[in-house]
Formats: C-alpha cells, structure tokens, sequence
C-alpha cells in the first residue's frame, strides 16, 4: 500500500497513543513525556466542550505533541488542532472537506477489511484497527480481532500508518506491537491503573513516543 494520504501525513510510528476523556488528563500525559494522545468526550454539545477542547488544543500546542480530538471536527478546526479522529459513522456525517482544508491530519476507526476499504477511500492520515482484544471500556458490537487478524491488517496496510486499539494491556502490549503496528492507543491500560505514572512510563518505554518525521 503505497502511503499517500489527501490530509496531512503523520509519522508511520506515532508511538504510545494515549485516548482520554478530560484537559487534565491530557496535561499529566503531556508532562509524563507523551507526544501522540487524543482527547475523547462523549455525547455532548460542542458549547459544553469548546473549553476543554480549546484548553487541551492549546496544551498540545505547547509541547509540540500530535493530539487529536475525537468526534469534534468544528471545534477541531475552529482551534487548530493538530489532527480529528472519526468513526466509520462519522465519515457519513462529516465535512472531511473542511477537516482537508483547515490542514488538519484525519485519523479513522476500522473493524474489519470492508471498514478498511472505506477508511482507505478517504484516504485519511492513519488507520486505526479495532477492537484487538475485549475491552471494558466501550460498548464493540463486532467480535474481537485478536493478534492474528491484526497482523493480517498491518501487513495489507504496508506503509499505511495504523494504530491498534482495544483491551490492550501491559502484559499484552509487547505481543501487539510485535504485529509491526506503529502505535498502540490505550484507555485504561492507564486511566484505571493503580500507578498511571508508572503504567505510562512502561508503555513508553514499549512503544515510544513516535517518530519526529512522516
Ligand atoms: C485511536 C482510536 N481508534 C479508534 C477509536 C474509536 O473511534 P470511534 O469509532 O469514533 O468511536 P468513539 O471513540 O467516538 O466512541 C478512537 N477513538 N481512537
Ligand atoms: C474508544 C475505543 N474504540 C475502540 C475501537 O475498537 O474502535 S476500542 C475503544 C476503547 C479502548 O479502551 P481500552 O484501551 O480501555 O480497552
Ligand atoms: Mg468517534
């Protein structure tokens, strides 16, 4: 698969891709070292969230890290954001358009090949792979893919960047990257650790912080 995005291209290893749901979340990260995160608030009005959104925009901004804004592509651009991540749903529903113009790299959520094929359609920035193992953390109305079924994605994606998600675990991370992905994004691997700093640090240390360059 030859890598030639219509948004902004990101580094094939984004690294460790934290996804969280608050401004201070995004601020511990930033400060423990983290440089690819996502922040990601469910089932809100956009003037509930331009604060939090705008805040934590601004805090990437500042320590030259690659964040993305899940689901709120207008306060995205409105703020500059560094990059959107979209959901299949999404794609329906979205000015990507818009999301192209502002400059901003576009991130989609993938399930199997069809979920593929259409992220590819829109050639986004990365593709993410999902759901790898159960989680707790969101309601998957598919089948987890396992290890088998990603290495399988990563190797018919070639240079594509991806980013696998889904129940990964310290324990699990290791065997997931051993895939070739080039980052994994995690909730509760460190939001429900009993030592966040030390879960992050560890992840950090298996997956990097991510390449400075595409
Ligand atoms: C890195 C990454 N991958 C997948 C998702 C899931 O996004 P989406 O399908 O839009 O679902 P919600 O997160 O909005 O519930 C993600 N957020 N990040
Ligand atoms: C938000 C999200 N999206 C997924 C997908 O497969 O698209 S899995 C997921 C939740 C990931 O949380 P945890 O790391 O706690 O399992
Ligand atoms: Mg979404």
């Amino acid at each position: 698969m030859n890598y030639q995005p219509d948004f902004p291209p990101v580094p094939f290893r984004l690294g460790l891709y934290p996804v969280v749901d608050s401004v201070e979340w995004i601020a511990r990260l930033l400060e423990a070292g983290v440089r690819t995160l996502q922040l990601r608030i469910k089932d809100k009005r956009d003037d509930e969230v331009e604060a939090e959104v705008a805040a934590a925009i601004a805090l990437g901004r500042q320590y030259n890290a690659r964040l993305f804004i899940n689901d709120y592509w207008r306060l995205a651009i409105k703020h500059h954001a560094y990059g959107v991540h979209l959901g299949q749903e999404d794609l329906e529903t979205t000015d990507l358009k818009a999301i192209q113009t502002a400059g901003l790299r576009l991130g989609v959520s993938t399930h199997d090949d069809m979920e593929i094929d259409i992220a590819l359609a829109a050639r986004p920035s990365y593709i993410a792979l999902g759901h790898v193992f159960p989680t707790q953390t969101k309601q998957m109305p598919s089948a987890p893919q396992g290890l088998e079924q990603l290495a399988r994605h990563i190797a018919r994606l070639g240079n594509y960047p991806t980013v696998a998600i889904g129940g990964i675990s310290l324990a699990r991370a290791s065997d997931v990257l051993a895939t070739g992905v080039g980052s994994i994004a995690v909730v509760s691997a460190i939001t429900q650790a009993a030592d966040w700093q030390a879960a992050t640090a560890t992840l950090l240390q298996l997956a990097g912080v991510g390449d400075e360059r595409s």
